[in-house]
């Protein structure tokens, strides 16, 4: 059965929504740019309503080690979700932490791929992300998707997951054709930046489950 990990909620109702609907996974940002950025006393709100089977995800663009623990602890993390941070650093804040670490590696073409090799030593999971545009504000959320058939064939040297523009009305195609254990949605399942809706949670969940 294909895992989901419902990303960038803030809010009671809709992390609610996550969990009945059958999230394997929930996602809390910590990156103040991000219009889904969450302060720790929400965080530890939200994360006190997650069920022990329901993982919580600290996503995070190149944190220093003061964030890093202070949103392990606020948020109850079980996982870290690095974003733009060099394998060693991705080591270092594993062995810091003592988090399942996954490794965002942003794709374009098959030539990105190449950099899985140096994340196997580094982390637990890879999560295959569309890259966003040279200057972009954020480096994922941006509801932008990459061509799945990259990843045809493409021998994973870790546990995976794929994010990156997904949403109820394609994810069944995504799966069928990447093989997705675990797929990973924030804008496809929001009204407007930072939006989360319970209804396109709900639907994404059950496309998933399909
Ligand atoms: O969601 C954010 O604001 C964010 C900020 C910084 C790094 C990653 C972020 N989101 C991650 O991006 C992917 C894909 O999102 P989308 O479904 O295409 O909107 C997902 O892994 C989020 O965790």
């Amino acid at each position: 059965m294909t895992g989901a990990k419902i990303c960038g909620l803030s809010d009671p109702a809709t992390l609610d929504a996550a969990v009945a609907g059958g999230a394997s996974n929930v996602g809390f940002v910590f990156f103040a740019p991000s219009p889904r950025d969450l302060p720790f006393d929400r965080a530890a709100g939200l994360a006190a309503r997650v069920p022990e089977h329901v993982g919580i995800v600290g996503v995070f663009v190149d944190p220093d080690d003061a964030l890093i623990d202070a949103a392990v602890a606020a948020g109850s993390l079980t996982a870290i979700q690095l974003h733009k941070t060099a394998p060693p650093r991705i080591a270092e804040l594993r062995r810091r932490t003592g988090r399942e670490t996954w490794a965002a590696l942003a794709v374009k073409t098959r030539a990105d791929l190449d950099g899985a090799r140096a994340l196997a030593q580094a982390a637990d999971r890879i999560l295959y992300d569309a890259k966003t545009p040279e200057g972009a504000a954020l480096p994922g959320g941006m509801g932008l998707r990459f061509d799945w058939e990259l990843l045809r064939g493409f021998a994973h040297p870790l546990p995976w997951a794929l994010s990156g523009g997904l949403d109820a009305g394609n994810v069944g195609e995504a799966i069928e054709r990447t093989g997705a254990p675990l797929v990973d949605v924030s804008s496809g399942v929001e009204t407007a930046p930072g939006v989360k809706d319970a209804g396109k949670i709900a639907a994404f969940l059950k496309a998933v489950r399909r």
